[in-house]
């Protein structure tokens, strides 16, 4: 028997219209402790952009390509889609599974770390939309923390030195390497793992993080030097943050005299609106502002090696196949995945 009868990709959801900004927001915010001023802010964003944000689009792209490389790699799925918060939302997706027939389901998350907000949560709203369904909802695995897999860390190295060789020869020579992730409070980021289970002070998020940057560094021409920077703080003023800020340490490493920076967003799967706003506007202005060269490397969207790492998953998970990983740290504090 097939262990799998279906493959499901779990993503944010992101609104697609005017209309629809500020009851995303409201889905996201449910219950969360976000000040009033900071979601007006967040709303502007995506005004900026029309209300469209683009990771729908970019979740269709990715499905697309991995119906594609699952038809050529002969894996037999039929792949689904469900949102966290907004449509498709994912109780509906499981509930359209159900009709269907699926009785046991392989689900990957646009995430690729370990902390609350990017496994635990996405756990948790797949058990409430399970609990919905009743009795014979399907079962839903999801696959282990994906950050050290060499389909992810390998584009972000295509995509480092890509945008190293957009920089004018004289900045590329003094440039800063700056890895860029969603911050997360401390507090989420301690309960996933922090000093006491032996992981650094930034918890096993910060040490994954490191590592990836490490091992994107390792690959690239030289030893660029680089260093891991927290991006789109939410949350009120006096709750403690991961840090630092990425326009904090471009204004640092200005008054340095660092000539220019690559951020790369390797906290992330695709260039959504925390990239295409926080970054490409917010944190460009600054650089621009103080007269530093500047380039974003893309993240790794629907680069042919992450496309193939979903379909490897798939396989290591219905054959037992072999871990592939780059990296050597142990599994974080809360994590639910078997391997
Ligand atoms: C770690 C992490 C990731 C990366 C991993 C992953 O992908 O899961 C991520 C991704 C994303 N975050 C997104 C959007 C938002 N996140 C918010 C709020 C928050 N994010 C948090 C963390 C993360 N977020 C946290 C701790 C909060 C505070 C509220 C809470 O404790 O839960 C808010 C509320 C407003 C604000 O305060 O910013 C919005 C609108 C979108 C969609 C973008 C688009 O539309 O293109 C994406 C992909
Ligand atoms: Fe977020």
């Amino acid at each position: 028997m097939r262990p799998y009868d279906a493959f499901l990709l779990i993503s944010f959801g992101g609104p697609e219209g005017e209309d629809q900004v500020i009851p995303f927001l409201e889905n996201v915010t449910r219950g969360r402790n976000i000040p009033r001023e900071r979601l007006a802010e967040v709303g502007e964003h995506y005004f900026r952009f029309g209300g469209v944000s683009p990771i729908n689009q970019q979740c269709r792209d990715l499905i697309a390509a991995i119906t594609a490389d699952f038809a050529e790699g002969g894996i037999d799925l039929p792949v689904y889609w469900g949102n966290r918060f907004w449509a498709p939302m994912l109780a509906d997706t499981l509930a359209r599974m159900r009709e269907d027939g699926v009785r046991r389901v392989l689900a990957v998350p646009t995430s690729a770390y370990c902390n609350w907000s990017s496994r635990t949560a996405y756990v948790e709203d797949i058990a409430r939309a399970r609990a919905a369904l009743g009795e014979d909802a399907p079962e839903v695995d999801l696959v282990r923390p994906f950050y050290d897999h060499p389909g992810f860390v390998e584009p972000l190295v295509e995509h480092t030195r890509a945008a190293l060789d957009a920089l004018p020869a004289d900045q590329r020579e003094g440039v800063r390497l700056l890895f860029s992730a969603h911050s997360i409070p401390t507090a989420m980021a301690e309960a996933a793992g922090g000093p006491e289970q032996g992981f650094g002070a930034q918890g096993v998020y910060g040490d994954q993080l490191a590592e990836v940057a490490r091992l994107v560094v390792d690959r690239l021409d030289r030893d660029y030097p680089h260093e891991v920077v927290y991006q789109s703080r939410s949350g009120p003023p006096s709750q403690p943050w991961l840090e630092p800020d990425v326009n904090d340490r471009i204004e640092e490493l200005a008054a340095e005299g660092v000539p220019a920076v690559v951020v790369v967003p390797h906290g992330f799967v695709s260039d959504h609106m925390e990239v295409k706003f926080d970054l490409d506007v917010e944190a460009r202005e600054t650089a621009e502002k103080l007269g530093l060269g500047y380039q974003r490397a893309l993240s790794p969207g629907t680069h042919p090696a992450f496309v193939s790492m979903v379909s490897d998953l798939v396989r290591e998970y219905s054959e037992a196949a072999e871990r592939r990983r780059l990296g050597t740290l142990s599994r974080c504090a809360e994590c639910t995945c078997d391997r």
